[in-house]
């Protein structure tokens, strides 16, 4: 016979970034190889955990323990996770290369380069290559890797902006000069143009360089090509000015897409740079690196807070619109948790800080927002695998342009300037940066609103929602019920608490602590019990002095048959809307305790926004008894109903949702709904800023502790999805036009980019539009 003992992998694998990385099967190939005979990744809470089946007389648990915390600090040591800004990037070509080019080195397991967000993420295994070896690759491709804490300089941020102004300055002088006309002004004149392509001309040249020897055709090496071929025809202006619009359209657009991604940096300078510490009885001004878990800080009336942590003294309203979007104060007293950049209000705050600076919820959101703009949307993926078919057509298109034409008596020059203006025109500059943009500047608004969106796909989804599952307990109603009616049936009221707590302070479960709780305010006292067993979705066994103690619901006691007079007593209080608990003392039921929760303030809004926003079907998942949620699901506009549920029923609920209506969403706290969550299309999770697994299980994590943001995310989404269609309309547009023109020479080679440029610019200054997405363009 095997045994098994279970490790939470975030503790075995520290740094590992989720379920799917590569080190755990790396980690699981390694044990078993040392000779445990199975092992596997499980979940359990929301937490993955590692599961190890070993044989118990050739080994001891903590062996195993050892063994595999061994295996996993040398994997993490060894294989380096990374997510790297990478500055000078010109096109979404250069990601590929990128790409391609790591791929090759050895020793790199990943790299998945986002142009839009500038940003790689990176894995890579730190014994066959260095950090600084992949560095050195990509600055040898012309690319730099920002380190974070390098701020950019005015002169960076318009480098390109200058440089496309300075060619563009001499293509004018030149044109001036040639005016003149004139023997000696004319070789000036070539020569200020050729200075004005060889300035306006460098970046694109670098790049085409790059693409050439990693054997990509891209937009860079199309405009130098065309640009050479016009200065070969003795077209000075027309290839001058090319190379300036390019790079002028570039720079613009590269300005643009600063802007969305400056939005999320912003966000993460929230959190101030020092904080006022208590340590050995003074106060001293620390810079929040140096805070350590356990520190005091004081936060003044009206300062930003600088750590996450737990208030300690004091009362005061703070402003989380920071975090969660929403900018009604919270209450926070002694206990409460509070946020590093969320504002406090009138009263002064003594806060022991739990998380380091670099851990806060604010930074880990900024970083998560920073991960997700680096995966690639459904539309995103189309639009490359349309590209791939669509670029090698353009080019033979074009080869085929410049051949023929003089075969039929066209004059060589004209056929293949003619070529170079239908190359520009056919180039998908502006496809390929349609939706990138839009998804980079619509998950940036989402996070400033307190919706983290964990990647393209998951906002492009939650726009086509038309059922969506809620968790109730916890989600829909605070989670924190207390007891309302306590009915003895044999012995004191006392007698029954004093059972009922024995067993029930022995479970986690919120019920049971509100039994515990009752107890404790009418002062009873209550033995240890022992021999307890928990039933998932059903209730507790143990033994209580002796004797055998069952406490839970009718199903707990399904087999053995409930006397109909008890089974009454909790139908009536099931039907006035109430939980209940049934508590058996050997054979005989000794009493009742019913107890009930409250619905969260503001849910009756959120799903008439809902139902506004087309969610036509809203349905609730909870283990307690129907009439409670029926309530419940009145109370706050619920359309359906499934009550009774035990945890692996919740996932059979999803999954028949999915096959009815495809796309569903399940909404919860995280907390033990993350299996349905992620089984759902899209799992959103509320309460981000609080609890750790709902930030890092879900697909969507609402950053405050309610849905109020919900139909914020949905119609956030629309207007993204609306914008990428805009996008991609306009960038298949001018393309579809712009061929015709060039072939049937209605539109010269200079027109032709700047258009194609004019396009790209706009499509990305449409795509910003989306930060300044308000919530009350949300209802139309
Ligand atoms: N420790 C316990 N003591 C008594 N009853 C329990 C206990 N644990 C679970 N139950 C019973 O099982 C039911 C379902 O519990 P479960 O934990 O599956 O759901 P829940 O978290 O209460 O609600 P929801 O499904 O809405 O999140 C409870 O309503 C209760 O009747
Ligand atoms: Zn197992």
């Amino acid at each position: 016979m095997t045994e098994k003992i279970s490790l939470q992998l975030a503790i075995v694998l520290p740094g590992v970034p989720d379920e799917r990385d590569a080190c755990i099967r790396r980690l699981i190939d390694v044990l078993q190889a040392q000779g445990l005979e199975k092992v596997h990744v499980t979940q359990q809470d929301g937490k993955s955990l590692l599961c190890l089946h070993y044989e118990p007389t050739t080994i001891s648990p903590p062996q195993v323990r050892e063994m595999a915390q061994a295996a996993g600090a040398q994997l993490s040591a060894r294989y380096q996770h990374e997510l790297m800004r990478i500055d000078g990037m010109d096109c979404a070509t250069c990601a590929t290369v990128i790409e391609h080019a790591l791929q090759r080195l050895e020793g790199v397991e990943e790299a998945a380069v986002s142009y839009a967000a500038e940003r790689m993420r990176l894995e890579y295994d730190s014994q066959r290559v260095s950090r600084q070896a992949i560095v050195q690759r990509l600055q040898a491709l012309g690319y730099s890797v920002r380190e974070p804490e390098h701020e950019e300089t005015w002169l960076e941020q318009y480098r390109e902006l200058i440089v496309s102004a300075l060619a563009g300055a001499l293509l004018l002088a030149g044109w001036l000069v040639s005016m003149r006309q004139g023997a000696g002004a004319s070789l000036l004149s070539v020569g200020l143009m050729g200075a004005s392509m060889v300035i306006g001309g460098y970046y694109a040249m670098r790049d085409a360089w790059q693409s050439i020897r990693e054997r990509v055709l891209d937009i860079d090496v199309l405009m130098i090509v065309a640009a050479m071929g016009a200065a070969a025809l003795g077209q000075w202006a027309e290839g001058a000015l090319l190379l300036v619009l390019f790079s002028l359209g570039h720079a613009l657009e590269h300005l643009a897409m600063d802007r969305a991604r400056h939005a999320m940096e912003a966000l993460a300078n929230l959190a101030p740079k020092t904080a006022l510490v208590l340590r050995d009885g003074a106060e001293r001004e620390l810079p929040v690196e140096d805070l350590q878990r356990g520190d005091q800080v004081l936060v003044k009336p009206g300062q930003r807070i600088a750590a996450d942590g737990k208030v300690l003294e004091g009362i005061s309203a703070v402003n989380q619109s920071a975090i969660t979007g929403e900018s009604m104060p919270v209450d926070k007293m002694v206990d409460s948790l509070v946020f590093a950049g969320t504002v406090n209000g009138e009263g002064l705050l003594r806060v022991q800080v739990t998380k380091l600076a670099k851990d806060s919820s604010l930074a880990r959101m900024v970083h998560m927002v920073a991960e997700a703009q680096t995966e690639k949307s459904p539309t995103q993926r189309f639009v490359s695998r349309f590209e791939k078919v669509f670029v090698p057509l353009v080019l033979l298109g074009v080869a085929a342009l410049i051949v023929i034409p003089p075969l039929l008596g066209m004059p060589f020059a004209e056929s293949f300037y003619r070529a170079m203006a239908v190359l520009v025109a056919a180039s998908p500059c502006a496809l390929a940066i349609a939706t990138p943009s839009a998804v980079l500047a619509g998950v940036a608004r989402a996070a400033r609103g307190g919706v983290l969106i964990k990647g393209g796909m998951h906002l492009e989804n939650l726009r086509t929602l038309s059922v969506m599952a809620f968790d109730k307990t916890g989600t829909i109603t605070t989670g924190k019920p207390s007891v309302t009616d306590v009915i003895a049936l044999h012995g004191s009221e006392a007698d029954l608490l004093t059972l009922a707590a024995s067993v029930e302070s022995r479970s986690g479960h919120p019920l049971a602590q509100a039994v515990v709780q009752a107890a404790r305010s009418r002062q009873v006292a209550w033995p240890e019990a022992t021999d307890v067993q928990s039933v998932t979705g059903k209730g507790m066994h143990a033994v209580v002095s002796g004797v055998r103690v069952s406490i839970g619901n009718l199903r707990l006691f399904e087999a053995e048959g409930v006397p109909d007079s008890v089974r009454q007593q909790v139908l009536d209080l099931e039907e006035i809307g109430k939980t209940t608990m049934l508590v058996r003392r050997e054979g005989t039921f000794v009493g009742v305790l019913a107890l009930a929760d409250t619905t969260r303030a503001g849910m009756h809004e959120v799903f008439v926004k809902l139902a506004s926003l087309g969610i036509r079907e809203t349905v609730m998942l909870t283990g307690d008894n129907e009439p409670v949620a029926k309530a419940v699901a009145a109370s706050v506009g619920i359309t359906d109903v499934r009550a009774g549920l035990l945890p692996e029923d919740k996932l059979k609920v999803i999954d028949e949702l999915m096959r009815d209506h495809r796309q569903v969403a399940m909404v919860g706290d995280g907390v033990n709904d993350a299996p349905a969550m992620a089984r759902a299309t899209v799992g959103i999770a509320m309460g981000g800023a609080g609890t750790d697994v709902a930030l890092e299980t879900a697909d969507v994590a609402l950053m405050g502790d309610d849905l109020s943001r919900l139909p914020f995310a949905i119609s956030l989404s629309r207007a993204s999805h609306a914008i990428i269609q805009q996008n991609l309309w306009a960038a298949f547009g001018v393309v579809a036009l712009l061929i015709p023109a060039t072939l049937l020479g209605l539109a010269s080679m200079g027109l032709a980019v700047l258009i194609h440029e004019g396009a790209t610019v706009l499509v990305v200054l449409n795509a910003l539009r989306l930060l300044r997405f308000r919530d009350t363009d949300a209802l139309n």
